[in-house]
């Protein structure tokens, strides 16, 4: 493993009972890399991420991130999946502030970070409301604040905007970019969407079909200067997307075009 290997994914496989999800995968982010995972409905990338988080064991080989081996989740890997719940007992305000709480920050700085995440995602009206009384797409922003805001190195997304309005998604998806730009996150991010892919990461990776993996790598580079609609209406934004598109296609069909 070299000095900057953030995440390693070694020789990965995983069944449940008969039924193969993932054939050895393999996969290393470094330091400061954002790396999209893309692919067909059900070729293991949820389970591929859940390993990575230390939430589900691989059937075989090992996952190490910042050099150790991963056998739990962990701080130093936010996550927000899809069904990861917020805590149904805790206030809006609360839920962003329990990893802020776990990792020893003062409650005055706490309380700045909290306001600032709330402001952000629209949610400083319901900073005192429970979770059970938010919609699906407010949830899902908290969850957002809540990993966003303690700052870990590594994050772990999977469909992280995508109940979320187009708006709302386009605000999270720049302060995501922001993060990583500026703290150089390592960023793993599972999506359908080929165009926040291509967008947003730096590395797109195609899974094939059940039992996944990887079949196709694409690098990404924008002009960091440019602006979203600078970036999408460029021509090499354009190319890429179409060559990702028509890999996942290949995979989702089996047809090559
Ligand atoms: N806990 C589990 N027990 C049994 N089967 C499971 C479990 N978790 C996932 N699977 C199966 O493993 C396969 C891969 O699922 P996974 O959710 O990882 O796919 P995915 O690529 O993330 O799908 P999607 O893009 O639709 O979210 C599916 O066939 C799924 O039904």
């Amino acid at each position: 493993m070299s000095g900057s290997d953030k995440i390693v994914v070694e020789a990965i496989s995983k069944s449940f009972d008969e039924m193969r999800a993932l054939d050895e995968v393999n996969l290393t982010a470094k330091e400061g890399e954002f790396v999209s995972i893309v692919g067909p409905s059900g070729c293991g990338k949820s389970t591929l991420l859940y390993i990575i988080g230390g939430f589900v064991q691989p059937t075989h080989g090992v996952v190490r991130a910042g050099g150790k081996v991963v056998k739990a989740p962990g701080l130093d890997r936010g996550v927000v999946f899809q069904e990861y719940a917020l805590f149904p007992w805790l206030t809006v305000s609360q839920n962003i502030s329990y990893p802020l709480d776990r990792i020893g920050m003062p409650a005055a700085r706490q309380r700045e970070i909290v306001e600032r995440y709330l402001e952000l995602m629209g949610l400083t009206q319901f900073a005192n409301a429970f979770p059970r009384m938010l919609s699906g797409g407010m949830k899902q922003r908290v969850a957002l604040a809540r990993t966003f805001a303690y700052d870990p190195d590594i994050l772990l997304l999977d469909e992280p905007f995508g109940a979320l309005d187009a708006q709302t998604r386009e605000v999270m998806q720049d302060e995501l970019l922001r993060l990583w730009r500026t703290n150089r996150k390592t960023v793993i991010m599972i999506t359908h969407d080929v165009d926040e892919a291509v967008y947003l990461a730096n590395r797109i990776c195609v899974m094939s079909q059940r039992p996944g993996r990887f079949v196709a790598e694409f690098d990404i580079a924008h002009d960091t200067s440019l602006t979203r609609e600078q970036v999408v209406l460029s021509d090499s934004y354009r190319k890429w997307r179409n060559a990702v598109w028509l890999s996942v296609r290949e995979q989702v069909t089996g047809l090559k075009v």
